[in-house]
């Protein structure tokens, strides 16, 4: 193993796994830390879901994933985020970060979200959405992790005691020229150092810089940089290593639970072609007046006609009506636990395609599931690949999507479907 990724949720996890594959890396994920050896690959991502639990969970949980990658004799490792640094104020990025440098005994990583492919450029430290800041795009209203502030160094700062630099985007013109800056920061003191990246030049020049650190953190951008580092080493080999999936049969759905801007579209999309559509209304859940259960009996008698989707996703001043109601984290774990519920019926009613909206739904639909290892296919659109797994038991292939809250077009969803043989 060269790289081992330790990712804080699920549809990061695919998303960076997707871009190690798209570059030559035989990649596997593993979801959870497992209990024995790892993987034979040049890359293992270790899926967690750590991003909005308590710091020190999260950390826990982190080390153990750098002992169980250490193990399989990981080169380099890489923390790997959200490309909008989704955290809370109090983490876990700062705290996660901390403990692995201290863990691997290194003084100088890297923090770099960008992901210009998916609109997610850093200038001078300060994160854009396309052309918005991160602070002015939806993804201030996110429920769990709402992004008010875009300059990095400062929401970095305030979660680490360490010193936050910038590598700046005019260091980056190339490798040697970010290099004199590395060490120019790290002589002043820096000990995490926000890279700017506005292109895909840029990522593999910080790739190529940072290719020799123990740790890096990043969105999933940097991992297009990497690979080709690594290969100019004669560490490995590039393959076209896209696992080519099994070609899966049966039912298939769509479970929702992201509530950024383009689920909320996709969403919307979907219910305007009159495929099923069942909302799932957090309020009535918690009042009774709805269940898990009975939207499932719902989903599972509407297979016969086609792919139905399931959602909570909502607009922003619906979601924020509800957490007021419920409280943020109680809300989020009702939707999280029944679209869990009706995933498990779902597939033991024979569905066997399954595409899933949000990072943290996805960890919990795939713990559910009890899911332990994804083969990573080809791209849906930019850091959403298919994936297979093998269902607890009898092995029996299953095909999961898990698409990051902000990914993929409006017709994403039956394009998805589409791409895995669903007739639509
Ligand atoms: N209508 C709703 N009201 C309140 N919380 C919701 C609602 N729908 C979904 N949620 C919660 O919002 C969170 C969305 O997070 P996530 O699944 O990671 O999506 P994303 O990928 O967009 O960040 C989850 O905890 C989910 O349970
Ligand atoms: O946007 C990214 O970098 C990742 O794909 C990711 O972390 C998405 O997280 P989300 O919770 O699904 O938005």
């Amino acid at each position: 193993m060269i790289l081992g990724v330790i990712a804080d949720d699920f549809t990061g996890a695919t998303d960076v796994a997707s871009m190690l594959v798209r570059a030559g890396m035989r990649t596997v994920q593993v979801l959870g830390v497992p209990e024995g050896d790892l993987p034979e690959a040049d890359a293992v991502v270790i899926a967690l879901k750590t991003r909005t639990i308590a710091p020190a969970d999260a950390v826990a949980q982190s080390l153990a994933a750098l002992k169980a990658l250490q193990a399989g004799g990981a080169r380099q490792i890489y923390f790997k985020y959200c490309s909008t640094f989704d955290s809370t104020a109090e983490g876990n990025i700062g705290p996660v970060t901390d403990a692995l440098m201290n863990a691997l005994g290194t003084d100088f990583t890297i923090a770099c979200p960008a992901f210009p492919e998916n609109g997610r450029t850093v200038f001078r430290g300060h994160l854009f959405v396309g052309d918005q800041l991160l602070s002015d795009s939806g993804m201030r209203n996110h429920p769990l992790t709402p992004m008010t502030d875009a300059n990095l160094v400062r929401v970095l700062q305030a979660q680490t005691a360490h010193k936050v630099g910038l590598l700046r985007y005019d260091h980056l013109g190339n490798a040697a020229s970010a290099g004199e800056r590395v060490a120019a920061l790290r002589a002043e003191g820096v000990r995490i150092a926000v890279a700017d990246a506005v292109n895909n030049s840029d990522l593999l020049t910080v790739g190529e810089t940072c290719a020799e650190l123990p740790l890096l953190t990043a969105g999933s951008g940097v991992a297009l940089g990497l690979p080709p580092a690594y290969a100019r080493r004669g560490w490995f080999t590039p393959s076209d290593s896209a696992a080519m999936l099994d070609s899966v049969s049966g039912p298939a759905a769509v479970l929702s639970g992201s509530c950024s801007e383009a689920t909320n579209a996709q969403v919307a999309v979907w219910r305007a072609t009159g495929r099923t559509a069942l909302h799932i209304d957090p309020l009535a859940l918690h009042q009774g007046t709805q269940t898990a259960t009975g939207v499932l009996a719902q989903a599972r008698a509407a297979l016969a006609q086609g792919p139905v989707l399931v959602y909570a996703t909502a607009a922003p001043e619906s979601v924020k009506a509800v957490q007021a109601a419920l409280g943020v984290l109680a809300a989020g774990e009702l939707v999280e636990h029944a679209l869990a519920h009706i995933a498990q019926g779902l597939v033991a009613a024979g569905v066997r395609r399954l595409v899933v909206a949000g990072g943290e739904t996805s960890g919990a639909v795939v713990q559910a599931l009890q899911v332990a290892q994804l083969r990573i296919g080809a791209p849906i659109c930019p850091g959403v690949p298919w994936t297979q797994a093998a269902l607890p038991g009898n092995g029996e292939p299953m095909l999961l999507a898990l698409k990051s809250g902000n990914f993929g077009g409006p017709d994403f969803f039956a394009q998805a479907l589409q791409q895995a043989g669903v007739a639509l």
